[in-house]
């Protein structure tokens, strides 16, 4: 029987459901995959239905920048409408380890069904460009089903059919790992561009991003001098390292995004994940360029690069624990082909407690995600190990919690070592 998966519930992914359909129907796996209950708040999937009532929302749009923008939408509407004691929860449907099978929703639990929540949901049904189900009692005790919803007489809602809920074993590939490639990470210039223009009648500035990002390509290829690139979670000493190394190498000092994209980085920081990882993909392509160019006169020193556009795209779009990340030599750790590549990634790593310090003492702004970096442990933990799981090149790991004499003393010997350009240096 073809089977529609609702499943990873909470922190462990082991609980895994699937709702049964009628074998002609095509299956859709669901997954409750962002925010998980804790469990002591719910400690099982019956208490999740149980509580009041529960429904789940998924935009069902082809157009991907409309269906990016929708969800974000919908995500507001549902925070709104629903009002403080209802649970949002990030969810999506899948189908178990099929790459792109992705399809992300919410789940709404805890409504009481007040004239106002009522209101919110008839709203929701009249969209032709959303999927809502809800989840009742089945037959047997102990026993769930899932109703998709369609739009009744008065506001009301209709129940267009009903689908048991049943334990399966979990997926080998945490679902959120399903829906890096092209949406959290780009691996080519074109996929990158290709969102970047078809956003570009509903986000202005991306006009204006591709204008600069077309100013500056194509790059050159020339015999060149060493690049070396710094990475690392905010405040591991990036900026100090590329400053000290410049005076040392004598180079030049780069850093991706590059300033000519500054004005537009802010908005892309707001946008959907989407939008912002296009930004940031497009921004290496035109400090590759920028790298192209310098490296023909001087050794060049980069403060970030493209493994920290795919650090942090996949470490905060697989949720949940570090074990969710997709396994080392995953070809979502792979360099794009069509990328400048550099000769030296440094990967600079302190300790929790003293990049907060770090922090602490320099003060001044920081991007949502930085924001959200450091209210999450767990998030850091992630970006950090998607970096060192990045391949060919593979970043080299620094100890950067010493002064910042001793480090830069330190990397100065990694870069003698492992830059074999004879005389460059
Ligand atoms: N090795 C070091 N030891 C102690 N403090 C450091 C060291 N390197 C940098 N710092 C301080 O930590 C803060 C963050 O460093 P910064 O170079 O701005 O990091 P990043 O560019 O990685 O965000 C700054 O206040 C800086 O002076
Ligand atoms: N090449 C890059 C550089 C930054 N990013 C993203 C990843 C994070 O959201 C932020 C971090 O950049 P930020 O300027 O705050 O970092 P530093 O202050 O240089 O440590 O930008 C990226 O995706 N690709």
């Amino acid at each position: 029987m073809s089977r529609r998966v609702l499943g990873c519930l909470g922190q462990c992914s082991s609980r895994v459901f699937a709702i049964e359909t009628d074998p002609k129907v095509d299956p859709v796996y669901f997954s409750l995959i962002k925010n998980p209950p804790t469990d002591a708040e719910m400690p099982a999937f019956q208490e999740i239905f149980g509580r009041e009532k529960s429904y789940s929302f998924q935009v069902c749009v082809e157009d991907r920048i409309q269906r990016a923008l929708l969800h974000d939408d919908l995500r507001h509407q549902l925070i709104s409408g629903f009002g403080g004691d209802v649970k949002v929860f990030e969810m999506s449907s899948f189908r178990p380890n099929a790459q792109n099978s992705l399809v992300k929703g919410f789940f709404v639990n805890g409504v009481c069904g007040t004239p106002e929540t009522d209101q919110t949901l008839s709203k929701l049904l009249q969209s032709n460009r959303l999927a809502v189900c809800t989840y009742v009692p089945g037959d047997a005790v102990g026993r769930w089903c899932q109703e998709p919803l369609r739009p009744a007489k008065d506001g009301a809602a209709a129940a267009a059919g009903r689908y048991g809920v049943v334990p399966v074993p979990s997926p080998d590939h945490h679902p959120s790992a399903l829906d890096i490639i092209n949406s959290s990470v780009f691996y080519n210039f074109i996929e990158a561009h290709n969102v970047m223009a078809e956003c570009a009648h509903v986000i202005t500035e991306a006009k204006h991003v591709l204008q600069r990002v077309d100013q500056t390509l194509p790059m050159r290829t020339t015999d060149r001098f060493p690049v070396i690139v710094i990475e690392g979670l905010d405040a591991t000493g990036k900026t100090t390292l590329t400053e000290s190394l410049k005076q040392s190498l004598g180079g030049v000092l780069l850093r991706s995004p590059p300033p000519c994209l500054s004005p537009w980085r802010a908005c892309f920081d707001a946008k959907p994940a989407l939008f912002r990882r296009a930004f940031y993909a497009l921004g290496n392509y035109v400090t590759a360029a920028h790298i192209s160019a310098e490296s023909a006169r001087a050794p060049v020193i980069v403060d970030r690069y493209w493994h920290s556009t795919a650090a942090y795209g996949i470490g905060t779009s697989v949720s949940g624990k570090v074990g969710n990340l997709p396994p080392r030599g995953s070809e979502v750790y792979r360099w794009p082909g069509d990328l400048l590549r550099p000769d030296l990634v440094l990967l600079l790593t302190v300790s929790p407690e003293e990049r907060l310090r770090r922090i602490r003492g320099r003060g001044g702004e920081k991007t949502r995600e930085e924001v959200e970096l450091e209210a999450n442990q767990l998030f850091r933990s992630k970006v950090e190990e998607a970096y060192r799981r990045m391949e060919d090149p593979a970043c080299v790991v620094v100890d950067a919690s010493p002064s910042a004499a001793e480090v830069l003393q330190q990397v100065l010997l990694v870069i003698k070592e492992k830059v074999h350009v004879q005389g460059s240096l």
